[in-house]
């Protein structure tokens, strides 16, 4: 038995190499950013390629760095960005065309053209999602009607589709394991996750060819091993795959139904674990299942936020008000409050629970005295009034009330956005002593398939707090705030160009 998991975490914006002990603590890590493609205004693109590169690369970082060899690696634990849809050739292995990213607008007409067909209840009822560009489903349709020669490719059955996920196990394993799991098939609006498979309605509606599509499989189980000629010598199990947000869900532990994290990576994602039964929403949350373990499959309801920690990149490098993402919290305490400027960051349009893909960015209530800390300050915020949305949205689908929000992800290192989310939701917010939750959730569930962790009991016992957050604001001050917010949200919407 090796002595580390090693789990690979295919982030928006980087991919990290983590190598992972017995207790779940972290041995080495290795990170590497990789280039963001807009081609066109809401468009976000990734080179698939590159991608697969930079795990390459991290993967070697974090052996040679730590001065292990592949041999100390028990199990690799694959977590990813989801959504995001690449299509290879399988005899070349070479992407057809760039991944499309979650983010991407790109194939708003296509989603356009299901909602005249009448399509939305359908799928909503099937998939347990909106109809949105968000998902997968229109990506793959979008590329087979894009590039040249590609739906013949396609109906040869030349071309392969994946999730990142996917497409990493199939070139760690160099071609033998075309597959899935259950969380990821979830996102791509191809699932039945009802009945638990493909559903051939749908793809006949998006023109998609069956056999393009992966094998699912549980998040917890030996898929394949590593080609020794690309896994510098050995053959490794590849022995756990989730979707990132339902990793971080693990890897917080929320085992147990009507327990929920919220994550503050470039977007936000709360998920609430609903146990063995899907929960449907009728505002605005997605039913989607949180991973397969031991035969069995728990579900969970979500809530998206599509910009978050990138509305701090915006700052950053788009507008360049502060250096780094951590000045935005200095500035933000510099200033009492943001003196009633709102910044609501629909930059690719709003998720849960407004789903409007048109929307876009928008700032309220600038004055002669804004400055730019207010800016700032307002801009953070905007991370929790969103998280706020979700939140009550999922109180009333799950009808239950949440009275602890266990918190993930590189934006819950700001201080000010921790305390400014617990005194809007008025509950504790509790940060994990590991904000590479999603990580170690990817970590657990290859531990568990390989026996590297003994039980998801032991894997429980192992989850740390590391601060809670307590309300301190008055409840006048609160609500003055958010209802200042639902207005700008509002004003927001009806700005069409
Ligand atoms: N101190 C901070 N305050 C606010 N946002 C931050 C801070 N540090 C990092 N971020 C934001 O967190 C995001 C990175 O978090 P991460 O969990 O690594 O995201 P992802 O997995 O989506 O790539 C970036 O969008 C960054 O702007
Ligand atoms: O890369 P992240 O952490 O922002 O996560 C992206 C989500 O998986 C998109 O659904």
């Amino acid at each position: 038995m090796g002595e580390f998991i090693l789990s690979i975490d295919q982030g928006t914006t980087s991919t990290r190499a983590i190598l992972f002990d017995r207790q779940g603590k972290i041995v080495h890590t290795a990170q590497r950013e990789f280039k963001q493609i807009f081609p066109h205004p809401g468009w976000v693109e990734h080179n698939a390629s590159e991608i697969w590169g930079s795990v390459l690369s991290v993967i070697a970082s974090v052996l040679t760095e730590s001065g292990n060899q592949p041999e100390s690696i028990d199990g690799i634990g694959i977590t990813n960005q989801r959504e995001t849809t690449v299509i290879w050739n399988k005899h070349t292995g070479q992407p057809i065309y760039n991944a499309i990213v979650w983010q991407s607008r790109q194939t708003q007409q296509i989603v356009d053209q299901l909602r005249n067909d009448d399509c939305e209840d359908l799928i909503r009822r099937k998939t347990g999602l909106q109809l949105d560009p968000y998902f997968s489903g229109t990506k793959v349709k979008w590329i087979l009607d894009h590039v040249d020669g590609a739906r013949a490719q396609a109906d040869k059955g030349e071309l392969l589709f994946g999730t990142i996920d996917s497409f990493l196990i199939w070139k760690l394993s160099n071609g033998k394991a075309h597959v899935t799991d259950y969380s990821n098939a979830s996102r791509t609006m191809l699932f039945n996750i009802h009945e638990l498979q493909w559903d051939q309605e749908l793809c006949e509606m998006l023109d998609i060819p069956m056999a393009m599509l992966p094998e699912v499989r549980m998040s917890s189980e030996i898929y394949a091993h590593t080609d020794a000629s690309i896994f510098f010598g050995a053959e490794v199990p590849i022995a756990g795959a989730a979707g990132d947000q339902q990793c971080a869900l693990f890897g917080q532990a929320c085992f147990h139904e009507g327990m929920a994290k919220n994550t503050y990576g470039t977007g936000c994602f709360m998920l609430l674990n609903t146990g063995a039964e899907p929960v449907q929403s009728d505002n605005g949350l997605l039913t989607t299942i949180a991973w397969g373990i031991d035969g069995n499959v728990t579900y969970a309801l979500e809530g998206s936020v599509f910009v978050a920690g990138s509305a701090i990149q915006w700052l950053r490098d788009g507008l360049r008000m502060i250096q780094k993402a951590e000045d935005s919290e200095r500035y933000a305490n510099k200033v009492a409050s943001t003196d009633g400027v709102y910044v609501v960051p629909a930059f690719v349009g709003l998720g849960t629970p407004y789903w409007d893909s048109d929307a876009r960015g928008a700032i309220f209530g600038l004055t002669r005295g804004t400055e730019k800390e207010h800016f700032i300050r307002a801009t953070v915020e905007a991370l929790a009034y969103q998280t706020k949305d979700v939140l009550l949205t999922m109180e009333k689908d799950a009808q239950r009330s949440i009275d602890i929000l266990r918190v993930d992800g590189g934006a819950v290192a700001n201080e000010f956005l921790m305390q400014f989310q617990s005194d809007l939701l008025q509950i504790d917010v509790e940060r994990s002593a590991y904000l590479e939750t999603t990580a170690l959730g990817a970590a657990y569930l290859a531990g568990l398939a390989t026996g590297f962790f003994e039980s998801s009991e032991k894997v429980e016992a192992l989850w740390e707090k590391e601060k809670t957050y307590s309300p301190k604001m008055d409840t006048s001050t609160r609500d003055e705030y958010y209802e200042g917010w639902k207005k700008a949200v509002e004003a927001t919407r009806l700005f069409k160009l």
